[in-house]
């Protein structure tokens, strides 16, 4: 029995329909990221999944329990989650302990048993040395851990976390995320976790969701979701992924026979025979001597980038904008080269966008 279920969850606001046919079933204990760009609908699905909104379509299931349905609708705090916002919510008058001990009052529980847990969860999270600080008195990252450590005292079952790094700087984030990382293994609840950045849910997620336009696009393991995209938007969405147009000729199993440029090539994918995408990395490029190569480009501009040269080209003669590799070397402005595909992966062409590698080129150009 999955632990989370999502069965055909639709959610309007009004006129506007913000989620669409959303299904998804995740086991205990994973580590699930939404993902996609602003406006999508990921904070949408995460407070459906808390019950700070109901569907208006559809049912979510926990643990085998209708959450919520057509005639269902079991109440947020009734529901044994915790959520963490990107706000912390925290009560500015009262000390680490008091806030983190809130949530035990209102449960009822009894103060030795309370100050136990409230011990164990701020050792847990790192901040036992900080308990009597109020929460001005504490840096972005600790009034995190404290959010954190409030849902954690509460024991749930599964804790929602909205953009929770959102207000942290770059330095930051990245020990957060390593910190996120240590208590989803040490309390072995479930996380799942809302963000618009891939490099944040691929170094955190177990699994993640990626999000278009109200819909789930495609869920699966960071390593999936890299190796074996379904849809050219996920392609390009993960780890500066680039499209190009090709035709499948014919298939045999995973190997698709691709025509590009006027050469065949046997590459691994899932397209049928007709128009496809090839979904490339930087490392599926590599530079040939001339006559080796599968594509002849020039040389746009470089940037120097973790001890490499990130090189970016303009193909020609098939349809693609700009791709992008890493080469060990300078190479100057308008430079000839001859690019040779080493791998790749191949999927039906959707009807996307043809200007394929668009978007990997800009990101680049922008965070350079
Ligand atoms: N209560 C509401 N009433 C009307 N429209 C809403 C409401 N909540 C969200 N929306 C709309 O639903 C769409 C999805 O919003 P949502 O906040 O879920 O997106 P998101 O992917 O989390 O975006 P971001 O990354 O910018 O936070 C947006 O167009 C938003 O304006």
């Amino acid at each position: 029995m999955p632990h989370l279920s999502l069965r055909n969850i639709s959610k309007s606001f009004g006129e506007q329909d913000v989620l669409t046919g959303i299904g998804l079933e995740l086991p205990a204990g994973a580590f699930l990221a939404l993902l996609g760009p602003s406006g999508c609908g990921k904070t949408t699905l995460l407070r459906l999944i808390a019950g700070l909104e109901r569907p208006s379509q559809g049912s979510l299931w926990l643990d085998g329990r209708e959450l919520a349905g057509p005639s269902t609708f079991v109440l947020p705090e009734a529901r044994g989650l915790g959520m963490v916002f990107q706000s912390y919510a925290l009560w500015p008058s009262m000390t680490v302990q008091g806030n983190v001990e809130f949530g035990l009052k209102v449960q009822g529980m009894s103060r030795s048993e309370r100050k136990a847990r409230v011990a164990e969860v701020l050792a847990t999270v790192g901040l036992d040395a900080l308990a009597d600080r109020r929460p001005h008195e504490l840096s972005g990252g600790q009034r995190q851990r404290v959010a954190l450590a409030r849902s954690l005292a509460l024991r749930p079952r599964m804790i929602l976390l909205d953009e929770p790094l959102a207000n942290l700087d770059a330095h930051l984030r990245q020990s957060m995320l390593a910190e996120f990382r240590r208590l989803h293994a040490a309390t072995g609840a479930t996380f799942v976790f809302v963000t618009h950045d891939q490099d944040e849910a691929m170094a955190v997620a177990s699994h993640i969701a990626v999000m278009s336009q109200g819909r789930i696009e495609q869920v699966g393991t960071p390593e999936t979701l890299y190796r074996r995209p379904k849809t050219a938007m996920v392609a390009r969405f993960i780890s500066h992924g680039m499209t190009l147009p090709v035709e499948v000729t014919a298939r045999d199993g995973d190997l698709c026979r691709t025509l590009l440029n006027g050469q065949v090539l046997g590459l691994p994918g899932s397209a049928a025979e007709g128009p496809a995408w090839l979904c490339l990395h930087r490392e599926d490029l590599t530079i040939a001597p001339a006559g080796q190569g599968h594509i002849r480009a020039e040389v746009l501009g470089q940037n120097f980038r973790n001890g490499r040269y990130l090189t970016h080209v303009t193909p020609q003669g098939i349809g693609a904008d700009v791709l992008s590799l890493a080469l060990d070397h300078p190479v100057a402005q308008g430079t000839a080269l001859h690019i040779r595909i080493a791998s790749g992966w191949v999927i039906a062409r959707d009807g996307g966008t043809p200007v394929a590698s668009q978007g990997a080129y800009l990101t680049e150009r922008v965070d350079a």
